[in-house]
């Protein structure tokens, strides 16, 4: 194929893509689509005689208009985008001496809001950038943060993002399990383009202000200030006056990325000052005045080669998704979550399919379904549950809604395995010597089957293995004898009993019980009096504690401690508490003023609590106050004084701990 050729294949792929993308069901992820993108900028650079008339890259979005045309009074345009710190100092360059606002690039839509007089006349759509769609009435009803009202004369218009929440996103899904959305982004652009707002109501969506202009003047020319000033809620938006005040934002905002209630994709930088933005023009399809800086794809496109299932350590047998490798998220990814039988059947996921690929932060990646079905060749397979367990071939049984697989057998071999493991974990007794692979041999040859096995195990024993030497099977030892002391809390997550999550083994602690036996022999009506235990943890907790009882014995019998243990108990807040009463947050790193060794968090917080304090996780209105260790994240500065929450350098703290005698 010619140069020609491949371009005009390209220019038609780029529309076909872009069209399907702006009515809310993309047939790739965007990483992909801006790959065609990329080569066809490529081509044309190269040979500017072949560009295709009209080129698709001068212009915006796509030409389907659903609902009623709107002219937009200034192009709705697309963003020149960088990926590296040099284009981020060059477009500063270009604008010396002018201050910069730098805020999250929210993946959602884009939506014009015209008021007139102080009313809102109109919500447009992006479209093709020159004319949207009106879609008033859809969000008046389901978008927040569009006051109806604003006190400003004339026409004034607001450009912003309109986002589907990922809390709205995740309660939706879980109150539809039959018909999920596959991502927030095209979750919002779907329930735009509804007919009638009553058949999407629960998916609400929320707007964040990012342009403003103003026919009368009058507002502060500061973009920041003058969307506050009407009462609007802006994108999270930073002052930077340099470079690399500019990086340093932007890099926070990606760190955090997986920290906010919505997705994003990137960061936006553009000129603080309206006027000045207004000044520096526009080009074919963006503003001079700014520029979007892209962030590693969170979402892919891959092929689902086979399904495995796999047998948890309470037995649960879930299919994993074996993919053919994709980078998303910043690492290889080859195995996914596929959740359960009725997430695969609701998604209609086959194996053979190429499917979206999702990986934010840590959580695990996961399938979120497939996007383009007119791709199937007819090869695909179903994906067929096991009728029996993958391990030890017992029947399976069926739990709950999303039909859930369980193997009951209590001596099934993988379980068994799984929950070794789990004893030896870190949040349990933390055996670090001895690894999984270690755990298996010893489980197939017999020497493990219950966490009280691993205290009965010698050097001798060991050291008839193969390629285990002396010193390897010392530290094994040692190891594991250093775990007798893991005590009540840990001990009870170390037991993976079903229900029961490290907060209520926490919880258990801090209600007085002195040990595993006075747990496991409490009844219902005691367990239910704890904060947070309801009926069906209690009746777990009974049920699998009861059935452990000769174990519990077996472990006693062997030295291990499974009663509470001081750091497990709420701490004795000191006579002249400092922090008395005080709801804190502490973040950052945190160091001892006085040797400068790092403490980890958990220590510093129950310091803080001995000090008096209730430690929360995130800011919020309830915080009195934000301890700021080294390198805190933008975000969560930028929260606290938005919310009046006074903030204290980690040096004030320690200085009252000392003083206190409590540090
Ligand atoms: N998957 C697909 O098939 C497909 C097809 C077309 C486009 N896309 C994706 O769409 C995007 C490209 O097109 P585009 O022109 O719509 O967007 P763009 O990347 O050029 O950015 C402009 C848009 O960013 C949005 N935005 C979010 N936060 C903003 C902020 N703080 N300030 C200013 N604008 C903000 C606005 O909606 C604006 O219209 C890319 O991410 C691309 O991958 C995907
Ligand atoms: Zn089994």
């Amino acid at each position: 194929m010619d140069t020609g050729e491949r371009i005009q294949e390209l220019a038609e792929q780029v529309v076909a893509l872009r069209d399907a993308y702006y009515r809310g069901s993309p047939l790739v992820a965007d990483a992909e689509y801006d790959e065609v993108e990329d080569e066809l900028r490529a081509l044309i650079e190269a040979n500017p005689e072949l560009a295709p008339d009209p080129n698709p890259l001068e212009q915006v979005g796509a030409a389907t208009v659903l609902h009623a045309p709107v002219r937009h009074s200034r192009p709705m345009l697309s963003l020149e985008k960088a990926t590296r710190p040099d284009q981020v100092a060059a477009f500063l360059d270009r604008f010396p001496g002018q201050p910069v606002v730098v805020m999250p690039k929210l993946d959602g839509l884009s939506l014009a809001l015209v008021y007139q007089d102080g009313r809102l006349a109109r919500a447009v759509t992006r479209g093709d950038g020159t004319t949207g769609d009106d879609v008033t009435v859809l969000v008046r009803a389901l978008v927040d943060g569009v006051p109806e009202r604003i006190d400003a004369p004339g026409r004034v218009e607001v450009r912003g993002e309109a986002v589907m929440l990922r809390s709205t996103f995740a309660a939706y899904n879980a109150a539809h399990p039959d018909k999920p959305l596959i991502n927030p982004r095209n979750a919002a652009a779907g329930t735009l383009r509804a007919k009638d707002p009553a058949t999407v109501a629960e998916r609400r969506l929320h707007l964040f202000a990012f342009d403003l202009d103003t026919a009368a003047g009058g507002a502060p020319s500061e973009l920041e200030q003058a969307l506050r000033a009407l009462g609007l809620q802006g994108a999270d938006m930073r002052l930077c006056v340099d470079a690399e005040q500019t990086q340093a934002v932007i890099t926070q905002i990606e760190q955090g990325r997986n920290d906010r209630d919505y997705d994003l994709d990137g960061a936006v930088l553009r000129l603080a000052d309206r006027d000045a933005y207004a000044a520096a023009g526009t080009r074919s399809s963006s503003p001079r005045g700014a520029l979007a800086f892209k962030f590693a794809a969170e979402e892919k496109t891959t092929v689902l080669a086979d399904v495995v299932w796999d047998v948890g350590k309470t037995g649960k047998i879930a299919p994993v998704a074996l993919l053919e490798p994709v980078f998303v998220g910043g690492t290889t990814v080859t195995r996914a979550t596929l959740a359960n039988q009725e997430v695969i059947r609701a998604r209609g996921i086959r194996i053979g399919d190429t499917v979206l690929v999702r990986r934010a932060g840590d959580v695990i990646p996961f399938v979120a379904g497939v996007l383009d079905e007119s791709r199937r060749t007819g090869a695909e397979r179903e994906i067929v549950p096991p009728a029996t367990c993958p391990s030890c071939l017992e029947p399976l049984t069926e739990q709950g809604n999303s039909r859930e697989l369980f193997c009951t057998n209590v001596s099934c071999p993988a379980q068994t395995v799984r929950r070794l493991v789990h004893w030896a974990s870190r949040a349990a007794a933390d055996i670090d010597a001895v690894g999984p692979v270690w755990i298996e041999r010893l489980a197939e040859s017999g020497d493990l089957e219950h966490p009280s096995d691993f205290y009965a195990l010698t050097k001798e024993r060991l050291l008839e293995f193969d390629r285990i030497g002396e010193v390897s099977a010392a530290r094994m030892i040692e190891s594991i004898a250093a775990s007798r002391q893991v005590g009540l809390r840990r001990a009870l997550i170390g037991l993976a009993i079903p229900m029961a999550s490290e907060g209520t083994a926490t919880r258990l602690c801090r209600a007085g019980f002195g040990s595993l036996e006075e747990v496991a022999g409490a009844d219902e009506e005691r367990l239910v009096a704890v904060e947070d235990i309801g009926p069906r943890v209690a009746s777990s907790l009974i049920e699998h504690l009861t059935r452990l009882r000769p174990e519990l014995v077996r472990l006693r019998e062997r030295g291990v401690s499974l009663d509470v243990r001081e750091e497990d108990l709420p701490p004795r807040v000191a006579v002249d508490a400092p922090l008395a009463g005080k709801t804190v947050v502490v973040t950052g790193a945190i160091n001892d003023p006085r040797s400068g060794e790092k403490v980890p968090r958990p220590a510093f917080q129950r310091l803080c609590e001995k000090a008096g304090a209730t430690i929360a996780s995130s800011v919020s209105a309830n915080t009195d106050l934000l301890i700021t260790g080294a390198e805190v994240g933008a975000s969560k500065l930028a929260k606290a004084e938005k919310l009046g929450v006074q903030t204290a350098e980690q040096g004030q703290i320690w200085q009252q701990l000392i003083d206190a005698g409590i540090a």
